[in-house]
């Protein structure tokens, strides 16, 4: 029957020209393997069973830079345990929760009691009682519970570490049921500061995932696009240009599948049978846009008018100085009748805008006339930074 369906998806023009399974792109899908993670697979999912086989489970804590695999690896090992365990008529069971996404408590622990068929309310009880119920629930099924915090660093800063240490406890609670805490972090310095005391509990067990490699991601996205488009419409060389673009920014397999996702989009949008490298250059630029275009939009309203002076003045005259953005910055504050922030906090303000990549600052010495900053904005980059203003009234 499906093939009747493709013949007329085909037919009717709906059918992609590049992509087979757009989906196989997507950043929460996990495929069948992962390569170059075998060792952390191994380690992972042998604690996991040791926890399972009965001996007292202890806690993982995973960190490593973004795009390292770290959460498709836990996803990967404990839905295969998950698997293998029912069909072994053992009890284990698992919760995934994103503690960025899941931005309180209550949702938190709602999210990881409903994770063993508990139905809690979205509101109403208070997250002792939640708690209580999700203990209890767990202790009569009696199996291992893994929980996994994902984006930890997030919840910790946010609502601080009693919950996390009450699960760390709750072994002792519990007569039959057992829990294991998986954390997983992208910032170390978040690792670093973490109370001794959490440090010891959460992470008896530290895993750090390296980088990866050009290599080590060329083998990830040849396997992804094999998959996700039709036969012969990736160019040659394009993967490798990916792997090597991602490779120099640190080793990020979620970015080098974005730059070929997006190629392949830019691709399809402009009626082109292949995917070239020309195709690969524009989506760096597409991505690139889109983050900056994010951040302006995120920023503080102070960031945003000082960066919305920036722009005026060098649209004006190319570049400016700190002494310029900020009597342009004073002015539009008394005209808006606020009190304008200090020059100092000016200074700080176009340093971070630095940082973020949104302006360029250079220190230049100008003899007699003394230190000034001179400020400018990428050519390219200026119509995404005023797109971004353009509902800042000033
Ligand atoms: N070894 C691998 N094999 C296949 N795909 C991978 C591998 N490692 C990572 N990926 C893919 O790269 C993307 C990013 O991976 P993942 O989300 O696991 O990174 P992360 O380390 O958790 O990043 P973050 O810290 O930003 O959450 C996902 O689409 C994932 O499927």
């Amino acid at each position: 029957m499906a093939d009747i369906i493709d013949e007329l998806i085909r037919k009717r023009g709906f059918a992609s020209r590049i992509f087979r399974n757009r989906e196989v792109l997507h950043p929460d899908y996990i495929p069948d393997t992962l390569p170059h993670r075998e060792n952390e697979i191994r380690r992972l999912a042998e604690h996991l069973l040791v926890s399972a086989q009965g001996m007292r489970p202890s806690n993982v804590l995973i960190y490593g830079l973004t795009g390292t695999g770290k959460t498709v690896v836990v996803k990967y090992v404990v839905s295969k345990l998950k698997e293998k365990a029912s069909s072994l008529n053992k009890r284990l069971d698992y919760a995934y929760v994103n503690t960025r996404k899941l931005d309180t408590t209550y949702r938190v622990i709602a999210s990881i009691a409903q994770s063993i068929g508990l139905r809690v309310p979205h509101t109403g009880l208070a997250i002792s009682e939640v708690y209580r119920r999700y203990i209890n629930a767990l202790d009569s099924w009696g199996g291992l519970h893994i929980i996994v915090l994902d984006e930890v660093d997030y919840y910790v800063k946010r609502e601080g570490d009693d919950l996390i240490y009450k699960l760390v406890r709750a072994n002792e609670e519990l007569s039959k049921a057992k829990i294991v805490l998986i954390g997983i972090t992208n910032d170390v310095n978040f690792v670093e500061n973490l109370d001794p005391r959490v440090r010891s509990s959460m992470g008896e067990i530290e895993m750090v995932f390296p980088p990866y490699n050009a290599e080590q991601l060329f083998t990830i996205l040849k396997q992804r696009a094999e998959l996700a488009f039709n036969q012969g419409v990736i160019e040659d060389g394009v993967i490798s240009y990916c792997s090597a673009l991602a490779a120099r920014e640190h080793g990020d397999a979620r970015r080098a599948l974005d730059l070929l996702r997006v190629s392949g989009e830019i691709a399809e949008r402009e009626g082109a049978e292949r995917v070239t490298i020309e195709y690969v250059k524009k989506a760096t630029l597409e991505i690139e846009e889109g983050r900056i275009y994010q951040s302006v939009v995120t920023l503080p309203l102070h960031q945003k008018l000082v960066l919305k002076k920036i722009v005026e003045l060098v649209e004006a005259k190319e570049s400016t100085t700190t002494g310029e953005v900020y009597t342009a910055y004073s002015n539009i504050m008394r005209n808006l009748k606020y009190e304008p922030l200090s020059l100092r906090r000016i200074s700080e303000i176009i340093s971070q805008l630095d940082m973020m990549g949104l302006i360029i600052s250079e220190v230049v010495n100008r003899g007699k006339y003394g230190i000034t900053r001179i400020i400018k904005i990428r050519k390219d980059m200026l119509p995404v930074i005023k797109d971004a203003l353009k509902d800042v009234e000033a």
